[in-house]
């Protein structure tokens, strides 16, 4: 590849302890396609060695001109051989570089072969499918006398898991010292590729129906994932991935403002990191353009907006709180929000049974684990039914039934009767889903200090929740009047639940009747579920919630 001037721009140098590599001969500046080169022998990869396959390699290497021929056999071979053509598969099996999206075959290019790994690498490959060319871009300026890297692994995993692939696949260790990262840089991005990778698992858990029924924590989790990705600093292709990823959830949940947005950034993270003409910029900037054209759109319409309806004048900070649906930090005083997916999570964001759900606990030695933070579960007894046990069937805030079992030792008898209607509300916590043998996924419940029943509506519930969020809140010495909805500093406050204030009798009364807190009034007495402090776990929490005395559970 040349410069503008005409002059090459790297060159195929000797590298210590990786035998060649390419080297820049003058400075490269970051978003320079340096390669776009065409494959010299293409082959279906990951298929078991054959008569077939060696024939097609010889008779392709055959054909080559001599040119071609000599660079192909001084190309790395980490393979030992008998004869040619276990020769050139080895050459083939060590070099080849996927040439489909899908990665079912594979291909051997002259240059873009002889360049080596690097977990820092600065620069990226790509098998771009509209020109049937693979191109590599420059990630970040690179100077003279600079070796070009790239990174062999497909998805970012961290130091052990990268040293096991490398070694396997390509028959070399990764030596950290010729990563130019200091140790404590490189585990410090150890540790947010590990973040990343795990990441990745829960935003892909529960599929459409995870988009559909709990979006607030997909986004949640490509929120996280993309401050990471800023964090090291690399203009990886995931980071495109994850805002694509971002504009399919708002969209199917009708959000055309924050789609359109979310798409523009993954069209110009490909732009910069794999060039203008790839496929995923081509078939995405139509996306960014007109995003109610996506399969997805209206599977619900519960995030409806327009495409044009992102805010303007915000800080930059106010706008990524706006596009990511970030829930606001709590004032001081300020009670729980039964409506916080991580705290009050629907059924397909419990954690497994028989998983260990690295979102919901912790562990400091791998082999003991407890809970990060308290978690509990909220259903509407939908029916109920007393055969062997007490079970019932319950409604998640998702609308999602399921069953609840009671293996707890007086069977579910430990609830009054009166507790157990039709329309109230159960609270489990740290609830997780269980697999029974007998009937689809639910919550076996084997602790009856672990329930609670609220004898009203998960909705009336909620309800109460928001009220409580808007009236009880204190901010700047100010606070809202539950009669009339004015602001001020001297409100007084109902003496009974202590959780509304007024400005007057006359507001008190216009709240007691026309507002529904006569009715509400002595739940609040109850706050139960929204007086803890949920994010901080010291041990585990009991009904009436106390933190228990010892961890046993
Ligand atoms: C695709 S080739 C790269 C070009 C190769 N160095 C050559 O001389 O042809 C892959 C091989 O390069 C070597 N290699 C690549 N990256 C390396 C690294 N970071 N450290 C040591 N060896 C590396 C390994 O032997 C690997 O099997």
């Amino acid at each position: 590849m040349q410069s503008t001037t005409g002059n090459p721009i790297y060159a195929l140098r000797d590298v210590p302890g990786k035998g060649k590599g390419l080297v820049a001969i003058e400075k490269i500046s970051k978003g320079t396609r340096i390669l776009s080169e065409e494959p010299i022998i293409t082959v279906p990869r990951n298929k078991p060695d054959s008569e077939q396959l060696r024939i097609s390699i010889c008779q392709q290497v055959d054909a080559l001109s001599e040119y071609q021929r000599r660079a192909f056999l001084s190309i790395h071979n980490i393979h030992v051989y008998r004869n040619t053509a276990e020769q050139y598969l080895g050459i083939v099996r060590t070099n080849a570089l996927p040439i489909k999206t899908n990665g079912s075959e594979g291909g051997i290019f002259l240059e873009a072969c002889r360049i080596n790994h690097a977990c820092d690498n600065n620069a990226q490959k790509n098998w771009n499918g509209n020109i049937k060319r693979h191109t590599v871009y420059v990630l970040r300026d690179i100077y003279k006398g600079e070796e070009i890297t790239i990174y062999y692994l497909g998805v970012h995993k961290n130091r052990e898991a990268r040293n096991e692939a490398l070694q396997a696949k390509f028959g070399f260790i990764y030596l950290y010292r010729l990563c130019s990262l200091p140790l404590e840089q490189s585990q410090e991005s150890d540790r947010r590729l590990d973040e990343i990778y795990r990441l990745e698992g829960l935003i892909g858990r529960g599929g459409i129906e995870g988009i559909l029924s709990s979006p607030l924590r997909s986004l949640y989790y490509i929120d996280q994932q993309v401050r990471l990705y800023n964090k090291q600093g690399s203009d990886d292709a995931g980071l495109p991935r994850a805002f694509l990823d971002a504009a399919q959830i708002v969209i199917a949940n009708g959000d055309l403002g924050r789609g359109r947005i979310f798409a523009e950034r993954a069209v110009s993270g490909w732009w910069t990191a794999l060039g203008g003409d790839i496929m995923e910029v081509i078939e995405h900037g139509t996306l960014a353009r007109e995003p109610s054209k996506h399969k997805l759109y209206g599977l619900s319409m519960k995030w409806r907006t327009t495409v044009d309806v992102a805010p303007r004048g915000l800080e930059p900070s106010d706008f990524e709180d706006w596009l990511w649906k970030r829930e606001k930090p709590k004032h001081p005083g300020q009670l729980a929000d039964l409506r916080s997916h991580a705290t009050f999570p629907g059924f397909i964001d419990l954690p497994d049974e028989n998983d260990v759900d690295l979102d919901f606990y912790e562990s400091s030695d791998m082999v003991t684990y407890r809970p990060r933070r308290h978690w509990c579960f909220l259903g509407e007894i939908a029916d109920f039914a007393t055969l062997l046990r007490l079970q019932m069937e319950i409604k998640d805030v998702n609308g999602r039934k399921i069953p609840l079992y009671f293996y707890t030792d007086g069977r579910g008898s430990e609830l009054a009767p009166a507790q157990v209607q039709r329309g109230y509300t159960v609270a489990i916590l740290y609830a997780q889903r269980h697999a029974f043998m007998f009937c689809e996924p639910g919550i076996r419940h084997e602790d009856p200090r672990m329930i609670k029943i609220f004898p009203l509506s998960l909705h009336e519930l909620l309800a109460l929740n928001d009220q409580v969020q808007q009236f009880s809140i204190e901010l700047d010495g100010i606070r809202m009047c539950h009669g009339c909805g004015r602001k001020a500093a001297s409100l007084k406050q109902c003496g009974k639940c202590s959780s509304f204030w007024y400005c007057d009798r006359a507001c008190q009364g216009a709240g007691w009747t026309e507002k529904g807190h006569k009715a509400n009034c002595k739940l609040l007495k109850d706050p139960d579920l929204l007086v803890l402090k949920w994010d901080e776990f010291d041990n585990y929490i009991r009904f009436p919630l106390y933190a228990a005395e010892d961890s046993e559970v």
